[in-house]
């Protein structure tokens, strides 16, 4: 008589009722579910299930495909409760698909405005989203956080998260629910911003408390205590408050419910340059830092800066994990953290202490850290004018790609990489047509990724890698084929799960570093996999669609496809949907122009152009298209893009009031002199 079919709206809002935390607390112990982002409060993403292991994992097979219809990034890590399953796609977009069937139960779009696609630095993606108590939450790209009904998707509460809508201020991150109050940062430091955190309550949306991660402007009263103590590291000559100062807290969250502390990582500066927004130096708290809050008042308890006077976008926002390790024969409760900076951090998670920090990847901004904590920076670090690369880059040593720890195997699994660019303090390049000091100008934006201006010369890589955080040294690693690689799954199994760029599901021995199985997705896989438990059988499910900051100009695979989730069993035996190649036209031949503009055009090229359509005929184009591989028709027709053109209602900025006709005729010049200067002579 129990018969409440299963998918149906009555079983959905039955088993996602019981979703609290309590619930998130003991499903930790046996991770059936996937209740939470990082799957327990302390985002281990390490899953006790072993019905698929080392033995069997050989003979996983497709048991269904799900077209989340989406055509940028993928970043989302499935939520599943009983067999349901909540997955974002871009641009927000929430899809609850029954596990059981392989089929839609909802769908739910915010309805994000396209034209507001620019205010992001990094792609229209989201990360996931939150489960409580029958609701399901998501925060949208333009900075609402909604509550829906899990059980029918209709929007119960909507909050407007953003304190001042002139701001660049855009959310991809996936929220958290701590003690009954949804948890949500922003992004945005790239153009000038201010970062907080908010709290909101699950069931009403009323605001409970806001931390501001910097200061605000001295000349008014500060928030809180933590203010007043952040402001004495900045040097009010560069006026940090107006481009707002960064530190926006866009991906990282935590919790340890025994000793009451919400942890979050902090961003980058705003403006990247640290002379420009403190020209005296200093600290520059709470940037780039991990920081310990009370979930339940939103005061700041302790913090830990992993990068001092931030220069080079080198945010702390990478996921962390909570654990308990036994160091020099003492159990201490620590977090674990792997920032774009490139140094592996083990932190005392009670107090904010500095414990250890060694590099994963070869760094040149530091050579280690002394007793205090502190970076022992290098020449290279601050050099201000000219031209140098800096490694790691802006894009990390690792960024928001998840990792995992299995403290059976004691390793911590992380994707790591190198993305060479040159990187110039000090100058004043606009963003978007927008000129510095207005919101959202560049306010961060130093680089020059020029093959010609000072090239870099290291190589590019992606590299899964397994960390003993103990030893504070790599146990095994595997090349791949490029940077950019998934979110890492780990289990007692003795697996270790991750997508790559170039379009591969791989299973690796957790311990060794064996590859045992792999399977082709179609695209590029950027997020996280997912492994839970649905009526007695093991299922392991993965979002894929290649996009991410990386993404926008460049790609790995010579297939492209829709965003998708796969689902696989042991003796699954679906069919794969059809695979699509990538076209590659040629490069761009016969645009008529003026050499003499060339110089000009690279700088608006540079200023305007080339963080998401990248270098022409030198990068190949990612889920943006390369005007270096376009025919001469439509460079020749580039005004007609430009201005008020048809890609507004996909992402692209009008530039109209911003360039001038002239400027767009010094952009192709640019582009067909770029594009002649590459080819290869006959
Ligand atoms: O400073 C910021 O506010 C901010 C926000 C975001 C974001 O929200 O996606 C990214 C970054 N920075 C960033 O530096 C970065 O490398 C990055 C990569 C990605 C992505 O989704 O691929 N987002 C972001
Ligand atoms: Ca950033």
């Amino acid at each position: 008589q129990s018969a409440t079919p299963k998918g149906s709206a009555a079983h959905i809002s039955a088993a996602t009722q019981k979703v609290n935390g309590g619930f998130i607390a003991s499903n930790a112990r046996t991770t059936n579910d996937w209740p939470t982002h990082g799957l327990d409060y302390a985002e281990t993403r390490h899953s006790r299930l072993d019905q698929i292991n080392t033995g069997n994992v050989k003979d996983l097979g497709l048991v269904w495909s799900y077209n989340l219809e989406s055509k940028r990034g993928v970043e989302s890590t499935p939520l599943v409760v009983d067999g349901i399953m909540y997955v974002t796609a871009s641009w927000s977009v929430v899809h609850a698909i029954d596990v059981r069937t392989g089929q839609r139960i909802w769908t739910y779009d915010p309805q994000v405005p396209r034209e507001a696609g620019f205010k992001g630095c990094c792609d229209v993606v989201n990360r996931g989203v939150a489960l409580y108590e029958g609701k399901v939450y998501v925060a949208a790209y333009d900075g609402r956080l909604v509550a829906l009904d899990a059980a029918t998707g209709q929007r119960l509460w909507e909050k407007d998260t953003i304190i001042d809508r002139r701001f660049s201020y855009t959310i991809t991150g996936a929220p958290r629910v701590v003690k009954g109050k949804v948890i949500i940062g922003n992004g945005g430091a790239e153009y000038g911003v201010r970062g907080y955190v908010t709290a909101y309550d699950a069931k009403t949306g009323e605001q409970k408390w806001r931390w501001f991660t910097v200061p605000g402007d001295p000349s008014k009263p500060f928030e809180d205590e933590s203010m007043a103590k952040a402001a004495k590291t900045w040097d009010p000559a560069g006026k940090w408050w107006e481009a707002g100062g960064g530190g926006t807290a866009w991906d990282a969250m935590a919790f340890d419910p025994e000793l009451n502390l919400l942890y979050i990582g902090t961003g980058n500066g705003s403006p990247w340059a640290h002379k420009k927004r403190s020209p005296a130096g200093g600290d520059n708290l709470y940037l780039a830092s991990i920081v310990a809050l009370n979930p339940d008042t939103g005061k700041y308890v302790w913090h830990y800066q992993e990068t001092p006077g931030d220069n080079w976008d080198f945010t702390s926002t990478q996921p962390m994990i909570l654990a308990d390790l036994v160091l020099d024969g003492k159990k201490r409760k620590v977090v674990m953290h792997a920032p774009k900076n490139g140094f592996f951090f083990i932190i005392d998670r009670t107090n904010g202490r500095f414990i250890s920090a060694k590099n994963f990847v070869d760094v040149n901004w530091a050579t280690g850290y002394d007793k205090s904590g502190r970076p022992i920076e290098t020449e290279i670090a601050r050099k201000g004018d000219r031209p140098r690369e800096v490694i790691p880059s802006a894009y990390g040593a690792r960024n928001w790609h998840s990792m995992s720890y299995n403290p059976k195997t004691g390793l911590v699994y992380m994707p790591v990489q190198g993305v060479p660019i040159s990187l110039v303090d000090n100058k004043d390049w606009s963003f978007n047509g927008v000129r510095p000091g207005e919101p959202h100008s560049n306010m961060g934006w130093n680089l020059a990724m020029f093959a010609n201006v000072e090239p870099p010369t290291s190589k590019p890589f992606g590299r899964l890698l397994a960390w003993d955080p103990v030893k504070q040294q790599a146990k095994w690693a595997v090349e791949h084929v490029s940077p950019w690689n998934g979110g890492t799954l780990t289990t007692a199994g003795n697996l270790v799960f991750q997508g790559t760029a170039d379009g591969r599901f791989i299973a690796y021995n957790a311990t060794s570093g064996e590859k045992l199985w792999e399977t082709p997705t179609g695209t590029g896989v950027i997020a996280a996999p997912t492994t839970y438990m649905v009526d007695g059988k093991q299922y392991v499910s993965i979002a894929v669609g290649w996009g991410g900051v990386y993404g926008l100009a460049s790609r790995a695979t010579d297939r492209q496809g829709p965003g998708t989730v796969y689902t696989f069993a042991v003796g699954g035996k679906a069919p794969a949907p059809a695979f699509v190649a990538y076209q590659m036209s040629k490069l761009v031949e016969g645009v008529k122009y003026n050499p003499q503009h060339v110089p000009e055009g690279t700088a608006l090229y540079v200023s305007n152009c080339v963080f998401c359509h990248g270098v022409p005929g030198v990068d190949r184009g990612g889920n943006i298209p390369n005007l270096g591989y376009m025919d001469a028709a439509f460079i020749e027709n580039l005004d007609k893009f430009v201005f008020k053109g048809p890609a507004v209602a996909r992402g692209m900025p009008d530039f109209t009031g911003k360039l001038s006709a002239d400027d767009v005729e010094k952009i192709k010049a640019f582009i067909q002199g770029t594009a002649d200067a590459i080819r290869p002579k006959k």
